[in-house]
């Protein structure tokens, strides 16, 4: 891939170009402490992992970035700037796009209004000419299969689509309304093996057009195969931060099984 990244040439994207980088972030709710002093950096054309057992903090990271909650210490960069959102509105606005696991479709409704659904192409030429249909189904219809999505027929009710490719779609979406970091929230947690992979595949082809993606995931396997650098989170602060080559599979998993604590119990639960 050449210097400017296919895909994105139009938003000037570089490999490699750091697009939000958290520094010692921190966030409280009341005496709560929620995340301590994170580090984290979202570049173009790669794949953040963020890991985490229950109560770890990714969600409250997930809301800092994405414009729903305001860190209480450390800062928050986008593009080199310091920034405090106080709506996701202002997040969208720079680009940051999130999509949650339970995705805001309507599953009786076509799979072309929902990629439209709230930004619908209106009027035309004609005063009264409504929603630009035609148009929509074509849009729409072209994105899924530029990023590889078979979708058999754009007017089926995306109810009828595998939960895989609803989380595609909701991806292809953010994409094609600009988004430049893209945070998926656990997308494989409610997946098979088979669903799973069709959405890594998509992950890594909105990576190779240049987004930064950040992916908050439980799942050190599916990390492991797209993510670029890895962050494992634990009671609201980071235990591991590393680039791909600086750490294995088996470490990855290891950390996130509970490194120490498991050895512990091993030790504990050793039998006869
Ligand atoms: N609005 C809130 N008010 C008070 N405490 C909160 C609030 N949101 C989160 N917390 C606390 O902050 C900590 C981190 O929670 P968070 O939801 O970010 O974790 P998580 O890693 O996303 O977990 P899960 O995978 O279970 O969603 C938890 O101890 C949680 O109870």
């Amino acid at each position: 891939m050449t210097d400017t990244l296919a895909g994105h040439a139009d938003r000037g994207l570089r490999r490699g170009e750091p697009l939000v980088e958290l520094i010692g972030v921190g966030k409280s709710y009341g005496p709560i402490s929620a995340l301590r002093d994170v580090d984290l950096r979202v570049a173009a054309g790669e794949v953040t992992c963020v890991l985490g057992d229950n109560g770890a903090g990714k969600s409250t990271l997930i809301k800092i970035i994405s414009g729903l909650h305001p860190h209480t210490s450390g800062s928050l960069k986008v593009d080199g700037v310091d920034r405090s959102f106080s709506s996701p509105r202002e997040a969208l606005d720079l680009g940051i796009a999130t999509v949650y696991q339970d995705l805001a479709v309507v599953p009786l409704m076509e799979v072309w209004r929902n990629f439209f659904l709230g930004s619908e192409l209106v009027g035309g030429r004609h005063p009264l000419a409504g929603m630009r249909i035609r148009e929509m189904r074509r849009i729409a219809d072209r994105e899924l299969r530029k990023m590889g999505i078979a979708v058999s027929d754009i007017n089926q009710p995306i109810g009828t689509l595998s939960g895989g490719q609803r989380q595609c779609v909701a991806i292809a979406r953010a994409v094609y309304f600009g988004a430049r970091v893209l945070i998926l929230d656990e997308p494989t947690a409610a997946l098979g093996v088979k669903q799973s992979g069709v959405v890594l595949k998509y992950i890594a082809a909105a990576r190779d057009a240049g987004l930064g993606v950040v992916f908050i995931t439980h799942n050190p396997q599916h990390a492991y195969l797209v993510g670029d650098h890895f962050v494992i989170l634990k009671l609201g602060a980071a235990v591991l931060d590393a680039q791909r080559g600086a750490v294995t599979l088996a470490e990855l998993t290891t950390q996130m099984a509970g490194g120490d604590e498991l050895a512990e119990l091993s030790r504990e639960l050793d039998r006869p």
